[in-house]
């Protein structure tokens, strides 16, 4: 007979279970029921850390390295952070771009455990029910379709990789609390037949819902996540078409899309760093956007407004971009349809001339800056990169399409084929390089510098919704994060390694435009001065270090073994692999 008392929650699906910790006394462990389920030593986590490195360093392949650390996060949430936390510069490239695009293109085949709800088709009408079933309060959630996965196009329910991996981030740069996060993925079919008929498919097999039936499924979605939880943040993910969603929803829920406003505010923030580096005023640049998506269209409206900032009109700031699409040059006399978000930036100035070819395009507009947002690997070729050398001392390159075989161009690539001038950076991360006995690091445009710190700005302001001047001070408050050597060393974005103290920084910038714009509802903080604001912001992050008083608990602190630290290997060696994915 089947049991018919309900099962206990699946432990493992629980984003607190630090409760197996080697760092718990005696007594932590008899009061947790754990006594004699774990080895009998008591060990720092320091100690433990040692171990996990290891365990890193024996494995190969990022995707193992990946699969390793999904475990280590399901089984010990807290070290798992702290791991994270002293190794983010190694690990993200492991738990984000670029590994994460290997396992959500095969997430069917190596998916072992619960991280986050998936929502069906089927479901509707009963969305508000089933959330029910999550058994934490959620302070944010990032939720996809599956229908556009970095630049590998539509993956399904396999898209899951992309909420998980981005709330780990707001965890590891942000500090809002593991359990505070809900990744959730829609199951609303998918356009990838492959996928469809693999037999390891975890999703519904039918074709992807109308646009029509997927805006009626967010309606309810919306509503049922905000009637469970009131003041959530939902941020969009990696929609393939994700402006419907921001005009129906954004002034009505505390809601941004990341691929648009997160992004644009991203580039933004490096961008401004870049003309000041260029030595070029910027009524003189001139920006030659490869892809015309939701992320490109998404970056130049910010950097319209960063031009506006700077004395442009309107008007003279629109007219600097050029679009390029799958079709060419993006004109009003092309003869195709234009999709809406692309119309805005339509050349009329073209005289009939159709242009196909990046190539043809840069002579005929001599830009300053060249962004990719194409997804299309290695677009930027020796022709295009040296043609920027040639017109500018110091050209902008920006390949930002993800993972790393859809970036435009390598860093690499850039620093030789403009003789180490350009002003790069690109989406998924590249090694530093030597350039003439010089060496030169790639800045990372990629919107996890600033997602973190609007969704924590956007909780702790308590804000009714996620307005353009909060999007924007997350982009100033960027640009303005890099410290002197940062500044001095030519760098466009600060180290990844002061993710947590930049995070700060956008975030107090997020929490101020909250209450220029009056959309604040911790109305308390306005009184605050910059340096009380940025007190309360950090008494507010979840710190893996402190986990276990975070829980009650009395870790005990160790020294760490000298001969342990002696044959550690340590992070060396975990980006080995990880670049060419
Ligand atoms: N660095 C970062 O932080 C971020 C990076 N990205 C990356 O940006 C990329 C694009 O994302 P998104 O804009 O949302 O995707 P979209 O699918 O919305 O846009 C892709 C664009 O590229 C164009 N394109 C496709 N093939 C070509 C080609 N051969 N030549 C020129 N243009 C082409 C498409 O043309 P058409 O319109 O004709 O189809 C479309 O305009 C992805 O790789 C994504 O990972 C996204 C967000 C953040
Ligand atoms: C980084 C990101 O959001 C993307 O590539 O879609
Ligand atoms: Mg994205």
């Amino acid at each position: 007979m089947p049991s018919t008392t309900r099962p206990s929650f699946p432990r493992q699906l629980s984003t607190t279970s630090g409760d197996y910790d080697l760092s718990y006394s005696p007594d932590m462990r008899r009061s947790l029921g754990t006594y004699g389920l774990t080895p009998p030593t008591v060990e720092s986590y320091e100690v433990q850390t040692q171990r996990c490195l290891r365990l890193l360093a024996m494995k190969t392949a990022p995707i193992e390295k990946f699969q390793y650390l999904v475990h280590l996060k399901a089984t010990n949430v807290h070290l798992f952070y702290r791991l994270l936390s002293e190794n983010i510069k190694e690990l993200t490239p492991l738990i984000y771009t670029p590994t994460v695009g290997e396992a959500c293109v095969r997430w069917h085949e190596i998916w072992t455990q619960p991280e986050g709800m998936y929502l069906s088709w089927s479901d509707r009408g009963n969305l508000r029910k089933i959330l029910d079933n999550w058994p934490h309060s959620v302070d944010i959630t990032v939720v996809t379709d599956g229908s556009r996965i970095l630049g590998l196009g539509d993956l399904g329910v396999n898209g899951m990789g992309i909420p998980v991996g981005k709330l780990s981030l707001y965890t590891a740069c942000a500090g809002i609390k593991p359990d505070g996060t809900l990744p959730l993925c829609l199951d609303l079919g998918t356009s990838n037949k492959a996928l469809r008929e693999d037999p390891l498919y975890m999703g519904s097999r039918m074709p992807k819902v109308s646009a029509e039936e997927e805006k009626e499924f967010l309606d309810e979605l919306m509503a049922a996540l905000t009637d469970k939880w009131p003041s959530i943040v939902i941020q969009f993910e990696d929609f393939k078409n994700p402006f419907p969603a921001i005009e129906r929803y954004q002034n009505q829920y505390t809601m941004f899309n990341d691929d648009v406003q997160g992004t644009g505010a991203v580039i933004v923030g490096g961008f401004i760093n870049a003309i000041k580096a260029s030595g070029v005023p910027v009524k003189d640049h001139k920006a030659i956007f490869l892809g015309a998506g939701s992320a490109g269209t998404g970056v130049a409206m910010q950097i319209v407004e960063y031009f506006k900032k700077e004395g442009l009109t309107e008007e003279e700031a629109r007219r600097k971009f050029y679009f390029v699409d799958s079709n060419g040059l993006v004109t009003q006399d092309r003869g195709d349809k234009l999709a809406e978000h692309k119309v805005y930036f339509a050349r009329d100035d073209n005289n009939g001339r159709q242009y196909q070819s990046l190539s043809r395009l840069i002579d005929y507009v001599q830009p300053t800056i060249l962004m990719g947002l194409s997804t299309i690997g290695g677009a930027f070729n020796k022709d295009i990169l040296q043609k920027m050398a040639k017109l500018n001392d110091r050209p902008i390159v920006f390949p930002l399409s993800n993972p790393s075989s859809k970036s435009e161009c390598t860093f690499e690539e850039a620093v030789i084929h403009t003789e180490g001038r350009c002003l790069f950076a690109s989406g998924s991360p590249f090694p530093s390089m030597e350039w003439d006995g010089k060496l030169l690091t790639p800045g990372q445009g990629n919107n996890m510098y600033v997602f973190p710190g609007i969704g924590l700005g956007a909780i702790l302001s308590k804000a009714v919704s996620i307005t353009q001047d909060m999007i924007y001070a997350s982009a100033e408050s960027l640009s303005t994060s890099l410290n002197k050597q940062e500044v001095a060393d030519g760098w466009l974005y600060p180290d990844i390694r002061r993710i947590r103290e930049v995070s700060v920084v956008v975030t107090r910038g997020v929490i101020r435009a909250s209450q220029k714009n009056g959309v604040d509802r911790a109305t308390e903080l306005r009184d605050l001065t910059d340096e009380q604001l940025d007190a309360h912001i950090k008494k507010n992050m979840y710190d893996p270090y402190t986990a276990s008083e975070y829980f009650g608990g009395d870790r005990v602190s160790q020294l760490v073994p000298s001969d342990l630290n002696s044959h550690t290997n340590g992070v060396n060696g975990l980006m080995k692999g990880v670049a060419q994915l």
